[in-house]
């Protein structure tokens, strides 16, 4: 995926270097948008090794309406661990557990995942019960795709000011709109991410959406389209430079394709082993540290 690419390369040639909440350091951009066209195969990054597994789970928990990491966990699924054990070293309960006997607690000992292993309201809980007022914006969604395709306000917003406080990381892929072609073929999306770690974070991204949008697609009788990937802080770790770079210097390969049981009506009803790729091909993995 050369757009991909190409804004890695924007970012470290134009990008003006901040501070940043982590104290890692990044080299930033603001305001940067991406297409990427749906129809001709699936963008899960091939200048990097990468799992579709962990990114359809995490989406499938986001549906679920759940924020709670032990459904993660229980799949082996790390990538929102540091967050609750973060929190959990600040509690009264930290007995100096490292983060892994900290997992290990979660999958085994239910009560203990209840108190330390919530992240607050965070998109589960938006997407499906907006201010813990019962608004459920996904089957709302679905519902005008279906009944009203023309309309300007297929919209899920996870950026909740009320309750942005009691969550654990303020959302980043925050505003989500839909849009339904004229002849009622296709369907694609836009997303507004308030904050993008370029390196870790977008790849799980465009991934996340497009896998989305063609399980929108499919269950509300379209074909999934483009997926638009508009960013407001365009950031890339100074610790990712190096692995960036490597990765810009390799060549993009062709797209896999994203195989759905066709049998799923509902988004609702989707698992995991619904959701399969097929003919990936990649170059090799490249490793970077997550600021948290
Ligand atoms: N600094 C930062 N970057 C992020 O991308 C990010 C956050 N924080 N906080 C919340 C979530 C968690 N996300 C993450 C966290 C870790 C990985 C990560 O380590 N990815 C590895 C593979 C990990 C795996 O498959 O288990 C990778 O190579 O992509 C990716 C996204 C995305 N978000
Ligand atoms: O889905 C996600 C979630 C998080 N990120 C990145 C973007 C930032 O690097 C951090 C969040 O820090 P803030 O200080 O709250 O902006 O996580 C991402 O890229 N994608």
């Amino acid at each position: 995926m050369k757009q991909y690419l190409d804004m890695c390369k924007y970012v470290l040639e134009n990008g003006e270097n901040r501070e940043d909440r982590t104290g890692t350091g990044t080299r930033s951009v603001f305001g940067y948008q991406t297409r990427y066209d749906l129809r001709d195969g699936f963008p899960l990054m091939t200048t990097k090794k990468m799992f579709l597994r962990p990114i359809a789970e995490e989406l499938l928990w986001f549906i679920k309406g759940d924020t709670n990491i032990k459904y993660l966990v229980d799949r082996n699924v790390k990538i929102w661990n540091e967050w609750p054990y973060e929190d959990f070293k600040k509690s009264p309960d930290f007995n100096g557990e490292t983060i892994e006997e900290f997992v290990e607690k979660i999958k085994t000992d239910d009560e203990f995942a209840k108190k330390h292993g919530d992240l607050g309201p965070v998109y589960g809980a938006q997407w499906r019960d907006f201010n813990y007022e019962g608004v459920d914006q996904l089957a709302k969604l679905v519902d005008s795709l279906t009944n009203n395709p023309f309309s300007r306000r297929h919209i899920i917003c996870a950026w909740n000011p009320a309750q942005v406080d009691n969550m654990a990381l303020p959302p980043c892929h925050a505003f989500l709109q839909f849009y339904v072609s004229a002849d009622k073929k296709y369907l694609s999306c836009q997303l507004y991410q308030r904050s993008a770690d370029i390196f870790l974070g977008v790849p799980f991204n465009i991934a996340s959406y497009a896998l989305m949008t063609e399980m929108l697609a499919r269950t509300c009788g379209y074909e999934a389209k483009e997926f638009i990937h508009t960013i407001g802080d365009a950031h890339i770790y100074k610790d990712h430079f190096e692995v960036v770079k490597q990765q810009i210097a390799r060549e993009p390969l062709p797209k896999c394709k994203l195989v759905l049981n066709p049998d799923v009506k509902s988004i609702f009803d989707y698992k995991i082993e619904d959701i399969k790729i097929e003919d990936y091909q990649s170059h090799g993995k490249l490793v970077g540290k997550v600021s948290v």
